[in-house]
């Protein structure tokens, strides 16, 4: 193992105080090899213990939890590198080419160079806590975005200033407009030759469709990018250094007044300017106070006042502050820190109805769970009311559970450290709970839920129960699958409890049996989603696991109305159950109903229908709607209506479940396959655009825009049939001899035309 950072000594020394302070390193391997790894990373001194303490016992109003998200390779991890650096809770720059970073801590990650799992590091910035999360930017792990979303405060968006919005920014973007997420833009590689400041902005505005609020502008571009000039504070920072070994701590601050170059004084004061002027058109409070104290001279305004009305607009979401640097050669950075403390908001600033029932009462939100072979499932949570302490049984609303957390943990990306409280708006990592999975609400005692459903039903007429669970993550659906087998059938169930694992991780990851085959099958988010997790199998469970061909995961609609009666007859032992049901179906526009498939029954069935046999019926349909009776792909767009239900005696309400088929209507209604359709973004030099057009008409591609970017590169939109899409990695390299990169996520499942279905169904059924 490569040490980086402290020696022996002053680790030892840092230990003691962390334990003195009540503040334990724990790791989930032996303690000694923990010191090593805490080495590695953490440059906590012993003269830093000021701020660990604080790892404790932050006030809520100085903490930001922030995500870093962007589009694959715009500088995420870099930047975050950078963060963790110049506050001090490293003493070396990582560097994600080098496979050295703190948050791309899994193997396959530092082979990959690419960020797979979303990382919590914590660490203190001036006199502010920062609760930062940086995410993949692949869209097979989507996910991971999501549900770092979902408990997030503020995002601070990272762009390529070459490229500008790219497909996967777009997608994180609206992410995080759906949790109302005030944002900050980075526009990270303003060293490169082809980076643009204008280029980008103009991109976030036509692509992003915001409102851009310039609080910078660059001092150089390209090779010549030497540093940025602050709007807000009208100071120059200039990082000296060209070479990529400066660290980039050092830099020189200077007021625009007594900057030389006049050509950037005139025009750092006319973006001061248009700053202000935006700002006050924005926020009438500060249009009030510059009509009223400063309508002489705008540009008097104090610095602060400028900033306050920023802070206001970015959390109103009016506007979104646009910062610029390069973070890998270490310029810009301590800014976009500062811009994160000023901008963003704290815990307590972001709305939020249903905590304030909770009162002061535990309420959390578990968003994340790693396993972890020595102590079982690692819980992360954000804490949205009251206090976590370690040794207490906690509530799971949402298994209607109660759960003993034995130990409770701060996350620093693969380290942790273990405290004895902590409090709302923190993020905490707990040990023991085994059956909470990512989604789940967790609070001090079903009494305090009643008691905060008691509140929220005074305040407004609610149900009860969903008033008071905080809304989970949503899972997006897989569209590839494939069969995975272990080398022997005694390797069976290590395999399927390595899958338990690695799907509680990871709720995009599917694993069924199929009925037919038996098989075991795995269900993902694309090529490499499914890759990964193979490789995982192999790694961290030691099992070569086999996997078959990936396929893809079509569904089944129908064309028309039918209905159809059916007599389902069967013996279990000396028991016969009889049932006979008529139903029909009719094809309903699945945009509006999303996706779901509805069951209706007619009003004279229902009324002489119990409880318990509606409810035996509706699972019956919901169960049919599982497997299509086409191909055995799940069903959507489809509305069934009960018109009659006739037991026998002796049939139980089991067997009607599992009997009810759709089977005959369906086939009668006409069965139609539906096939994922993506959007594909493919980024091309000039040269070989026309065989990348060329080769995606073969593909049953749709171009439907071809853009220039400003480093002269072809953007080429297009929707793809998934199918077309296998391995297209390996094509397009040779295609644009290695210089094409491409994006690809599902836009929405279309009907295949009846020539493509045709040849699919003998495909599968083995005869093409
Ligand atoms: N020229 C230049 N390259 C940079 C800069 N920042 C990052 N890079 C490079 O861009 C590549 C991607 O950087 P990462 O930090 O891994 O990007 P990411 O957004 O975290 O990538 P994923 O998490 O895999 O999506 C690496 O080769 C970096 O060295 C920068 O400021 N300038």
């Amino acid at each position: 193992m490569r040490l980086r950072g402290t020696g022996t000594y002053s680790m030892m020394i840092w230990g003691r105080h962390l334990l003195k302070h009540g503040i334990q390193i724990c790791s989930s391997r032996a303690s000694c090899q923990m010191s090593c790894q805490m080495k590695r990373y953490y440059s906590f001194l012993p003269d830093n213990v000021k701020s660990l303490r604080m790892v404790a016992n932050p006030d809520i109003s100085k903490i930001r939890n922030i995500g870093i998200m962007a589009h694959i390779d715009a500088g995420k991890t870099t930047t975050t590198e950078r963060m963790l650096f110049y506050s001090g809770f490293t003493r070396t720059l990582g560097d994600v080419d080098d496979g050295d970073t703190v948050t791309d801590f899994m193997v396959q990650e530092r082979e990959r160079g690419i960020t797979i799992q979303s990382a919590t590091v914590t660490f203190d910035w001036k006199t502010h806590r920062i609760n930062l999360i940086d995410t993949p930017g692949h869209v097979d792990f989507t996910l991971e975005v999501e549900r770092a979303l979902r408990v997030l405060d503020g995002a601070v968006a990272v762009f390529d200033a070459s490229a500008g919005v790219e497909a996967q920014t777009l997608t994180v973007w609206r992410q995080a407009e759906k949790h109302h997420i005030p944002c900050i833009c980075f526009l990270n590689k303003m060293d490169k030759p082809t980076a643009s400041f204008s280029f980008s902005i103009e991109s976030i505005r036509q692509k992003l469709k915001t409102n851009p609020l310039l609080l910078q502008i660059p001092v150089g571009i390209g090779r010549n990018f030497t540093g940025v000039i602050d709007l807000v504070s009208s100071q120059q920072m200039i990082w000296k250094a060209a070479s990529r070994e400066d660290d980039g701590r050092v830099f020189e601050t200077k007021p625009l007044s007594q900057v030389e170059n006049s050509d950037l004084v005139v025009e750092a004061e006319e973006a001061r300017a248009a700053l202000i002027e935006q700002v006050a058109d924005l926020d009438d409070e500060f249009a009030d106070l510059l009509l009223t104290n400063f309508s002489d001279n705008f540009d008097a305004i104090p610095s602060i006042k400028l900033q306050e009305a920023v802070r206001r607009v970015t959390l109103a979401q009016k506007a979104v502050p646009v910062l610029c640097g390069s973070s890998l050669r270490n310029k810009g950075v301590q800014p976009l820190l500062d811009a994160i403390t000023a901008y963003l908001p704290a815990p307590d600033e972001r709305h939020n109805d249903l905590i304030r029932w909770y009162k002061d009462d535990l309420c959390a939100l578990a968003f994340k769970v790693v396993h972890d072979k020595q102590r079982g499932p690692l819980v992360f949570l954000r804490i949205y009311s009251g206090t976590m302490k370690p040794q207490t049984a906690v509530h799971n609303i949402n298994r209607n559970n109660v759960e003993r957390m034995s130990r409770l943990l701060v996350p620093f990306a693969d380290q942790h450290v273990e405290i004895t409280s902590l409090a709302a708006g923190n993020i905490a990592l707990a040990v023991g709970l085994k059956q909470t999975v990512t989604g789940d609400t967790i609070v001090s005692s079903k009494a305090s839920a009643a008691a905060a459903a008691r509140r929220a039903n005074r305040d407004q007429a609610m149900e009860t129960k969903a008033s008071v669970i905080l809304s989970g993550v949503e899972v997006p659906e897989p569209v590839f699958f494939c069969s995975i087998e272990p080398p022997t059938m005694a390797k069976q169930a290590d395999l399927e409890n390595a899958l338990d694992c690695l799907q509680r991780e990871d709720p995009s990851l599917k694993v069924r049996v199929d009925p037919d085959s038996g098989q075991t099958i795995l269900c993902g988010m694309g090529e490499l989603h499914i890759e990964i997790i193979h490789d995982r199998i192999r790694r961290e469970y030691g099992i070569e696991t086999h996997l078959g061909p990936l396929q893809v995961a079509y569904r089944e609609t129908i064309l028309n109305h039918a209905s159809a009666t059916e007599t389902l007859d069967r013996t279990v032992g000396d028991r016969r159950h009889v049932v006979t049901v008529t139903l029909a179906v009719h094809p309903v526009d699945d945009s509006s109903s999303g996706n779901s498939c509805d069951v209706m029954f007619e009003e004279e069935t229902e009324r002489q229908m119990s409880a318990e046999m509606k409810d035996a019926v509706d699972n019956g349909v919901q169960s049919s709607y599982f497997q299509g009776p086409l191909l055995g792909y799940p069903v959507q767009g489809v509305a069934t209506a009960i018109q009659s239900v006739r037991l026998e005696p002796g049939t139980s309400l089991a067997m009607v479940s599992a009997l009810l088929s759709l089977a005959q209507a369906m086939k009668q209604a006409g069965g139609q396959i539906l096939e994922p359709v993506m959007s594909l973004e493919v980024t091309v030099w000039e040269a070989h655009l026309s065989s990348v057009l060329g080769d995606l008409a073969q593909r049953r591609g749709a171009i439907k825009d071809i853009q220039s970017r400003n480093d002269a590169m072809k953007l080429v939109l297009a929707t793809v049939p998934l199918a077309e899409m296998m391995g297209y990695s390996t094509i397009l390299r040779t295609l644009s001899s290695g210089n094409a990169t491409f994006s690809l996520q599902l836009d929405s499942y279309e009907a295949m035309n009846p020539q493509h279905q045709k040849s699919l169904i003998q495909k599968v059924a083995g005869l093409a």
